[in-house]
């Protein structure tokens, strides 16, 4: 990221440390909270991935490729390693009948602040994600996460039970008629929020195209900004990148929108030290010269040149 790019996320991740208001949470966390905020960063510079700490872009890659391909099951995460929405299956799997392990019921809390606990926690999730890998029947009830993502974005069903591919007709869309004023993608599916383990976070965007360069703007309605927010910038605009080379247009700006934007309390000393630290110039994206469709990409098409970050900050994530 160009230090100009990172150093707005940081002056935000400022403000909300020292103006946000205390606020509770879904997850009983407590969060210092404001409402409404936006960021530009001009993709034409550097790819916006941080370096006041290591933000692992091989999650980042994975995640986006599952949104790609359509799916909603954790399985092909686990596969690549990637354990970012473990906490959400395992959540439906121990509050299910099929659960005949330890009582699990507040894991969320509980592993934070009782060691004991937390070991058997750790022992159960690990062995739910090596079932889901192992066994398919199993995976496909409980790795489910509902029809989250990728669902809406490849197959959203329609009332008549056909589906619409909001990825495919927004290529379409953005090669036939670039100026339009309605290339969106949305996640957020009223009909079906309520069966989703989360309801979307980064819920619509839209692309806009200017002398044969593609913006996107993103409404993210809840916002993590310690853990969350990385990787929402980073993802959406690898989106635009990828967008952009299957359409033969240039990388324009992305703009984040956000709604609720919030640094949970736990996260405070964890963001102090990366406030302390001072932004480099950011990496540069290099995609397979040879794409030419989203359909079966890969994480190796992906690559990130000259990432020099500062050490990884971990920090507990709220369910
Ligand atoms: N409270 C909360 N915050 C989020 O950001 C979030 C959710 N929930 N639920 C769904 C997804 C999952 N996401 C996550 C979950 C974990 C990390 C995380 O722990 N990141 C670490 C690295 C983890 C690793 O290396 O395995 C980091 O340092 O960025 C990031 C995003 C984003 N989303
Ligand atoms: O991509 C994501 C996904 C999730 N988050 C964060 C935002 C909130 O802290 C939680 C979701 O809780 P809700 O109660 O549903 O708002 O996850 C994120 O920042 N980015």
């Amino acid at each position: 990221m160009s230090t100009k790019n990172e150093l707005q996320y940081l002056q935000m991740l400022r403000t909300v440390l020292e103006e946000g208001h205390y606020k509770n949470d879904r997850t009983q966390t407590g969060t210092y909270s404001l409402f409404g905020y936006q960021l530009r960063f001009d993709l034409q510079d550097s790819f916006p991935l941080l370096t006041t700490k290591k933000v692992p872009l091989g999650l980042i890659k994975t995640e986006l490729l599952w949104f790609l391909r359509g799916d909603s099951n954790i399985r092909y995460l686990l596969e690549h390693k990637n354990h970012i929405w473990d906490e959400w299956a395992f959540e439906r799997f121990v509050n299910s009948s099929d659960y005949q392990g330890p009582d699990m019921q507040d894991f969320g809390h509980r592993h934070l602040v009782d060691p004991d606990f937390n070991q058997e926690y750790q022992s159960q999730k690990k062995q739910f994600c090596e079932r889901i890998l192992a066994d398919v029947a199993f995976a496909q009830k409980y790795g489910e996460l509902g029809n989250v993502y990728g669902k809406q974005w490849r197959h959203w069903r329609r009332a008549d039970g056909q589906e619409i591919d909001q990825i495919a007709q927004l290529v379409q869309q953005i090669k036939t008629t670039p100026d339009s004023r309605r290339l969106i993608l949305t996640a957020w599916n009223p009909a079906e929020v309520a069966q989703m383990a989360l309801p979307p976070c980064h819920t619509l965007c839209q692309f806009y195209v200017r002398e044969g360069h593609l913006s996107c703007q993103l409404y993210q309605r809840s916002a993590d900004m310690f853990l969350g927010v990385p990787f929402n910038i980073a993802s959406y605009a690898l989106l635009t990148h990828l967008l952009a080379k299957v359409t033969g247009l240039e990388v324009g700006e992305f703009v984040h929108t956000f709604g609720d934007a919030h640094i949970y309390q736990n996260h405070r000393t964890q963001v102090e030290e990366q406030l302390s630290r001072t932004p480099t110039a950011g990496p540069q994206l290099i995609l397979d010269p040879a794409l030419t469709s989203l359909e079966d990409l890969r994480p190796q098409d992906i690559q990130i040149q000259d990432y020099h970050p500062q050490g990884a900050i971990k920090a507990p994530v709220a369910v």
